[in-house]
């Protein structure tokens, strides 16, 4: 799977993974939605979740920007638009909260949800926290992984869901 990232360039650059990817030659960095190429994009506003149906697609697109601007309106890059279901961050900016991932644990999490487990530890081997990303997750990110459809992805995701209520 190749990872391209549309970087926007508003965040923290020391910090931003995206950035250290491209520097490792592990992503393509476009500064338009018309170079970045069609593919899944990862997309926190998409209306169907992520599942291994997807995993014909060659190409992952993240969309690199501050949480701050990351409205559903900065996703306008052609693609097959997914999100991705219940995933904890395990950076120290957003560490221990759902959904609110990284580009680098975006693209990991999907990774492995397609069935590209090698590539997503390759990934995450770039941090220092890349390993705890697949700890925390690793029950659901399996789970995931065995799910034929998105419709299984999101029944799957509800569990986690229930029992964070239930606390
Ligand atoms: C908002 S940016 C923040 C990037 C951060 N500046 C960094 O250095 O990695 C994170 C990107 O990862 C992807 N992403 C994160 N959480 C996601 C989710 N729950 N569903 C789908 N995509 C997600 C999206 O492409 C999102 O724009």
């Amino acid at each position: 799977m190749d990872l391209h990232v549309r970087y926007e360039g508003d965040d923290d650059p020391e910090k931003c993974t995206a950035r250290k990817l491209a520097r490792f030659d592990m992503a393509e960095l476009h500064r338009t939605n018309r170079a970045t190429p069609y593919g899944l994009v990862l997309n926190p506003h998409a209306d169907t979740a992520l599942s291994p149906a997807d995993a014909d697609h060659s190409t992952l697109v993240a969309l690199d920007c501050s949480w701050e601007t990351a409205e559903r309106a900065m996703f306008e890059m052609a693609g097959e638009h997914r999100a991705l279901p219940f995933l904890v961050a395990a950076n120290p900016v957003n560490y221990g909260k759902p959904f609110q991932l990284n580009t680098a644990e975006a693209f990991a999490g999907a990774l492995c949800i397609l069935g590209e487990r090698e590539h997503a530890e390759d990934v995450l081997s770039k941090f220092r926290w890349g390993h705890t990303f697949l700890e925390l997750n690793e029950e659901p990110l399996r789970r995931y992984a065995a799910c034929d459809d998105s419709a299984e992805v999101v029944a799957v995701q509800q569990e986690y869901l229930d029992a964070g209520a239930d606390e």
